[in-house]
């Protein structure tokens, strides 16, 4: 029998209208369900294939990134409401399907698509994708979802404040509870400070440029963008922000590697470390985990300056040769190593400057990869702290008497930034290191609201940068 037998009379058969920027969100978050991909590399392949077909203009890019970013981001608000709005267990739902769900709720929730618009394109999406059978139970729960708006969802499934702050949160501002708890944490004070981080984790980023310096100025650079698409950085005098978002790869100056796409608590990092005052020689720079570079290129344009030479050692040499790419160009010498800073090639005590940037749970940077903070397990920490722990050390080790070292980390989870260094000064694990703590807040001068110190953490809620934390450490013996 063919399909159009099959069906009650009456009911002409349909063709489902194929949208093409929402197949390709779909496709986009199977992708990163499915295989574990990082939106970030997914989605670009996906928008040139899409361009190239013929199917996109620059609008439905825009549409398919806010579609694919935001149901990620919001994905843990939309699940409680959801699973609100269904008579079983969210995990007995099969996963393509509970994909449209969210693209659906997001749509509703999260946009301004008036609503008929959002369940009828979302009730097409799964008729393509999914079937008409289970396009059905999309259609009856996206339905229930439109009666109500975000607020009042998220009054009804989330529990109260006074009764659990933490689950609260983590359901209003779509955060795992550990990670809202571990931010908590580090951030310290009360509802209006963590709010306000959580939120600012679900928006969408600012690009920021770093103009390299003796390669090209901020002036210069802001010059090229022209008023209306650049504006100067807040802190960083190399910094130069795009105000509209744009194609950073189309801009001359990145291409050519004068300047990089780089978060300007990276480029304050770099700096700190760069002008942290120094006794005697300042001429051999370590940066012990620099791929993919963007803080190697910073501080090998800063050296340069100074007739210094950086060496940039990275483990991985994939990720190697992406340092090798930024720093290509530089007007000093560097070189750039595959080496394990745990096992270090390098003679003791022989650096002026060391950064260690090193690997972590990257909670600070929830901003740009909106599927990180579902995929991170409270057990990952214990998988990085040895490592941060030897790191450091060597980072100590490979510093000369008096030199400086800065430990970083884009997670200002205490357990991966205060705790390490505390547990090597005082010998935790270890023999103790001989170190003195340097002040880093006076070396990130008109940067606002950095605590008490010694060591810094910038918050995107309050400097607009990522998480970034810094210690700042003198070699002593
Ligand atoms: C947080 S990233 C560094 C980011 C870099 N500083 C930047 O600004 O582009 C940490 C890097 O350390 C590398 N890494 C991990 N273990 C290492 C080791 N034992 N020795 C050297 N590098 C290591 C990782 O591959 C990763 O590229």
């Amino acid at each position: 029998m063919n399909e159009q037998a099959r069906r009650r009379p009456g009911k002409s058969y349909r063709r489902p209208k194929k949208d093409p920027v929402r197949i390709l969100a779909f496709e986009a978050l199977r992708a990163v369900d499915e295989r574990a991909a990082y939106a970030n590399l997914v989605l670009p392949p996906l928008l040139k294939k899409a361009r190239e077909a013929g199917d996109f203009d620059t609008r439905d890019a825009a549409l398919a990134t806010e579609l694919v970013y935001g149901t990620l981001r919001r994905q843990g608000t939309y699940d409680a409401i959801i699973s609100a709005c269904i008579d079983r267990p969210l995990r007995q739902v099969d996963p393509p399907v509970l994909d449209v769900l969210a693209l659906g709720a997001h749509q509703l929730l999260g946009t301004r698509i008036p609503t008929h618009a959002a369940v009828s394109a979302s009730v097409e999406l799964a008729r393509v994708v999914l079937g008409d059978g289970r396009a059905k139970f999309v259609n009856a729960v996206l339905r229930k979802i439109s009666r109500d708006d975000l607020d009042t969802w998220v009054e009804r499934v989330a529990p109260p404040y006074d009764e659990d702050a933490e689950d609260h949160l983590a359901v209003v501002h779509s955060h795992p509870r550990w990670v809202v708890s571990a931010l908590w944490d580090a951030l310290g004070g009360g509802r209006g400070g963590i709010e306000d981080l959580l939120e600012a984790d679900n928006e969408r980023p600012e690009v920021t440029l770093v103009a390299r310096p003796g390669r090209i100025s901020a002036d210069d650079l802001l010059d090229t963008l022209g008023e209306e698409s650049g504006l100067p950085g807040r802190w960083s005098p190399y910094a130069v922000r795009l105000t509209e978002g744009g194609e950073p790869g189309a801009i001359d100056a990145v291409r050519e590697g004068r300047a990089g796409v780089q978060d300007e608590g990276s480029q304050l990092v770099a700096l700190a470390l760069a002008n942290a005052p120094l006794d005697g020689t300042d001429e051999r720079w370590l940066d012990g985990c620099a791929g993919p570079g963007g803080k190697a290129a910073l501080l090998a344009a800063l050296a340069a300056e100074r007739g210094a030479h950086l060496l940039a050692a990275e483990k991985q040499p994939h990720r190697a040769r992406l340092v090798e790419r930024a720093l290509a160009g530089n007007p000093g010498p560097y070189q750039v190593i595959t080496a394990d800073g745990t096992r270090p090639p390098w003679r003791p005590g022989v650096f002026d400057r060391v950064l260690v940037d090193v690997p972590c749970t990257g909670l600070g940077a929830l901003r740009r990869r909106p599927e990180a903070r579902w995929r991170r397990r409270p057990e990952d920490l214990e998988g990085f702290a040895p490592l941060q722990r030897s790191l450091l050390r060597e980072a100590l080790k490979a510093v000369r008497v008096g030199g400086v070292v800065g430990y970083a980390t884009c997670s200002p989870h205490l357990a991966e930034t205060r705790t390490v260094v505390d547990d090597v000064l005082k010998g935790r694990g270890g023999p103790a290191a001989e170190a003195e703590w340097v002040d880093a807040r006076p070396l990130m001068p008109g940067v606002s609201a950095l605590g008490d110190g010694p060591d810094v953490q910038l918050w995107p809620h309050v400097h607009g940068t990522d998480a970034m934390y810094l210690a700042l450490l003198r070699r002593t013996a």
